[in-house]
């Protein structure tokens, strides 16, 4: 039990597709005081991404597809299209099985061996998603399918496949702008992956 919080109450503002609820608390200061605070959390689930990498070829699998926020935020006008890795989110399954079948389902490869590299909020002061990280090993004979997402959710992903340098240079020159893509690539470079 938090010492420091009190009278937490919360109001349903949406819930439409995630849900959307404004918290009321009071919050003690270190100077004694309890200050009233509101805060609109956005609750969208948990989710789980994943960098594919090809040791041998040091070539790494990214995704790219349109996203409304992105477009809505151009300055300039743009396409809205995001190079990313794959990720989706958990839907009730455990980040290792939602990974796995994400990985089938965007890219189209089956990976039976990832390994979880860390844990991220990516925007932890309105956004409740924890993100889960993860690093896989592909072949060639891993592609069981064309990938691009499932027909259901409407996701149109298009499968690209780059040298990890190139995807680095597209970090440096603002063609890759998404934090989970450039957290897992910065990994993989400190880590020596490929
Ligand atoms: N109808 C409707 N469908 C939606 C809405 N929001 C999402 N969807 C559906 O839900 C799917 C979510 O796809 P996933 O692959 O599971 O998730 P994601 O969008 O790729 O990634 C999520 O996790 C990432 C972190 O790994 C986040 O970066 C990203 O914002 C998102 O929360 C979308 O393709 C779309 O079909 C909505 O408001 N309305
Ligand atoms: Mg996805």
């Amino acid at each position: 039990m938090h010492t420091f919080l009190k009278n937490i109450k919360k109001v349903l503002l949406s819930d439409n597709w995630y849900t959307l609820n404004k918290f009321s608390f009071e919050y003690l200061r270190e100077d004694g005081i309890w200050e009233k605070q509101e805060r609109e959390v956005y609750d969208c689930g948990d989710a789980a991404a994943i960098l594919l990498y090809n040791k041998q070829k040091q070539t790494v699998i990214l995704t790219k597809q349109f996203r409304m926020p992105v477009y809505q935020n151009e300055t300039e006008p743009g396409d809205g299209m995001m190079i990313e890795v794959c990720a989706g989110l958990l839907d009730g399954d455990t980040p290792e099985v939602c990974i796995k079948k994400e990985a089938i389902e965007e890219t189209g490869y089956k990976i039976d061996l990832v390994s979880k590299v860390f844990e991220s909020f990516m925007v932890p002061g309105t956004v409740m998603q924890k993100v889960h990280f993860f690093v896989g090993e592909y072949k060639e004979k891993d592609r069981i399918s064309a990938g691009g997402g499932a027909d259901y959710e409407t996701e149109n992903i298009e499968v690209l496949e780059v040298s990890l340098k190139e995807a680095i240079s597209w970090v440096q020159n603002g063609k890759i702008k998404d934090g989970k893509t450039i957290m897992l690539l910065q990994h993989a470079q400190i880590q020596n992956l490929v």
